[in-house]
């Protein structure tokens, strides 16, 4: 495992962290960026700073309305962040957003891949989560099959984040970004969409070769 602050981790993009709602975008955002010393943003949070809990913004202004409030917070955040190995936690559902793919191809983006089994527990408590209220489960199921494609094509590292705890994610997520960055797949991530060097280098649109394990 690699130690804290080891330099091949850090770098002069932001680690982008994507997928659906409790798998740990949040909890392994912020383990990875006290490991790496690097500031972390979660987007929804500064959402919530701004104009109160989601639950609220659903009920009063709609989805719509927080579409649009997540998708101007979160191209303030990235652009911000350029340049620099901030860590960003999104949203599950913010990236159907087209403005923010756009933006995500300056980005190193980490899908952490998960199951309906991993996250029932998580769901199952009262998560503040308007999309899951119900059937829970049964909602993040059909979210989760229609998003599926979207993380995957926007993913340059994806980490199964199935098993393991939150710190031992973190530091497979390291290790993984500094195979990544020396161009190399990694045993810890089920499969890896890696953006080519000079795409990366150039920042222009991302092509992406798939190394199936
Ligand atoms: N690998 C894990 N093991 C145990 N609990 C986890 C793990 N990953 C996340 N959690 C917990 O699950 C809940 C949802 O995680 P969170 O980071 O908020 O997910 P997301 O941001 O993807 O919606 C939190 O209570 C978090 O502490
Ligand atoms: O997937 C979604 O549409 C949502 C995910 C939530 O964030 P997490 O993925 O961090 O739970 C939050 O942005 C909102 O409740 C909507
Ligand atoms: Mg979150």
């Amino acid at each position: 495992m690699p130690r804290s602050n080891t330099p091949c981790a850090a770098g002069d993009r932001p680690i982008v962290l994507i997928g659906p709602m409790a798998v740990g975008k949040s909890a392994i955002g912020q383990q990875l960026a006290q490991q790496l010393d690097a500031p972390f943003v979660d987007t929804d949070a500064v959402i919530v700073e701004g104009h109160g809990s989601i639950a609220d913004i659903f009920a009063s202004r709609g989805e719509r309305a927080f579409r649009e409030i997540e998708a101007r917070t979160v191209a303030r955040i990235i652009e911000a962040a350029a340049g620099t190995a901030t860590v960003v936690s999104l949203g599950g559902g913010s990236v159907l957003d087209s403005g923010t793919q756009q933006l995500l191809e300056r980005c190193t983006v980490v899908y952490l891949e998960c199951d309906a089994d991993t996250v029932a527990a998580r769901i199952a408590k009262n998560s503040g989560r308007p999309l899951l209220a119900g059937d829970g489960i049964r909602r993040w199921k059909a979210l989760f099959a229609t998003r599926k494609p979207v993380y995957e094509r926007l993913a340059d590292i994806v980490l199964d984040v199935r098993q393991g705890t939150v710190p031992q994610l973190g530091l497979k997520l390291e290790a993984a970004l500094c195979d990544f960055a020396a161009g190399k797949p990694h045993e810890t991530t089920t499969r890896e969409i890696n953006k080519t060097a000079t795409t990366a280098a150039n920042g222009s649109a991302a092509a992406k070769q798939e190394v199936e394990k």
